[in-house]
């Protein structure tokens, strides 16, 4: 599949392995929020976030800078504990695992950076960097012949060869280093690797090859992604479902088809019409929405909708009250297919008369 970006990503036609039929998903997170003080005051980084991902499904999260993305990745990887709500991985909490339960959950759950040459130490070869989560979990592979045999096979997944192995990062191209990370992410046979910004380093064509990379795995493990992207054309190629986030808000979220080809929400529409390779529902680049203005502080969040100072259908009651989620006209409003907003005047459909 090329798009007018010019990426062409291979489309595979495997279906999803789903857990059994009444399995919870492979991740459930519901009404988290989470803060941060600076000095005397706070800001909501996540504010009663809910996201839901199935098994060997890819969820692309999206939004400005500030909106949460990483927090919630953070919270999802379990190295931020959140104020409120719950995560469920598989069913359970891992908040409350110890010992280990809790390093077996860890293994569960990678995590592929933004910056190949930022996370990989350059004094180690290739088989070090991809074998370093294993002296940790260590039963994984016990013998070093296991470990031999696990790099070449991980290096052979990842699209490398072999005789890559002894090689050091300075002697990869960008690409080649994040398909290392990649490898290193997977050395634990991961359920979940969330993906943060993992192509936006790269030249147009090698994002094409990683994202082929990512795709492929998918299909062959069965692993699943949260992929966290400013790109969306990247996004839209990607992911089974989008969630939008706005100043630590979900925003929008549904199938990845409903939502760029019907987006409910104001902001979801506007980011898209900014994105240069899109043609959302026959938009043309001259059609771009513009928003107004910045992105308020987020010590200083508007009242009722958030995103009301910056939104051109906004009125009165924008800022009376925050607004309820609506559903598509004929879209699920529940479980995986359901396609929500919050908005008092969602696009497409009447208003919410809240
Ligand atoms: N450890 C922290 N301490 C204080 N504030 C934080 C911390 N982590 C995040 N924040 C704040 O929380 C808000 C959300 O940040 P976050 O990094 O999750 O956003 P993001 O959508 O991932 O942004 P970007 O796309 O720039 O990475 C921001 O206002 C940020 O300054």
């Amino acid at each position: 599949m090329t798009d007018t970006s010019g990426i062409h990503v291979t489309e595979t036609t495997a279906t999803h392995p789903r857990g059994p039929a009444g399995s919870p998903p492979l991740l459930e997170v519901k009404g988290i929020t989470k803060s941060f003080g600076h000095g005397r005051r706070r800001l909501t980084a996540l504010d009663g976030v809910d996201v839901r991902l199935e098994r060997g499904e890819t969820l692309g999260l999206v939004g400005e800078s500030g909106c949460g993305k990483s927090t919630l990745a953070r919270v999802v990887l379990g190295l931020e504990r959140p104020d409120s709500g719950t995560v469920r991985f598989n069913g359970t909490d891992p908040f409350t695992l110890k010992g280990k339960e809790l390093l077996a959950w860890r293994r569960r759950v990678q995590m592929v950076f933004q910056d190949p040459f930022a996370s990989l130490n350059a004094r180690m070869s290739a088989a070090d960097l991809i074998g370093e989560p294993w002296r940790t979990h260590r039963d994984i592979v016990p013998t070093a012949k296991d470990r031999e045999r696990r790099v070449r096979e991980l290096l052979s997944l990842v699209g490398l060869r072999e005789s890559d192995a002894h090689r050091y990062p300075n002697e990869f191209s960008g690409g080649q280093r994040q398909r290392i990370g990649i490898a290193r992410a997977l050395a634990l046979d991961p359920d979940l690797i969330v993906c943060d910004e993992p192509v936006s380093a790269l030249d147009l064509s090698v994002q094409a090859q990683v994202l082929n990379v990512l795709s492929e795995l998918r299909e062959r493990l069965g692993v699943s992604y949260v992929f966290i992207s400013h790109d969306l054309s990247v996004v839209k190629h990607v992911s089974d479902r989008v969630t939008v986030m706005y100043l630590g808000k979900v925003i929008e979220h549904g199938r990845t088809e409903d939502v760029f080809d019907r987006p409910l929400h104001p902001y979801t529409a506007a980011l898209m019409s900014a994105a240069p390779t899109l043609d959302v529902s026959g938009r043309t680049r001259d059609e771009e929405i513009q928003l107004r203005g910045e992105i308020p502080s987020p010590f200083d969040i508007p009242s009722g909708c958030r995103f009301r100072t910056r939104c051109w259908k906004s009125e009165a009651r924008c800022g009376d009250h925050a607004p309820l989620a609506v559903t598509r006209e004929g879209a699920a409003d529940t479980g995986p297919e359901a396609h929500e907003a919050l908005c008092h005047f969602p696009l497409g459909i009447g208003t919410t008369g809240a």
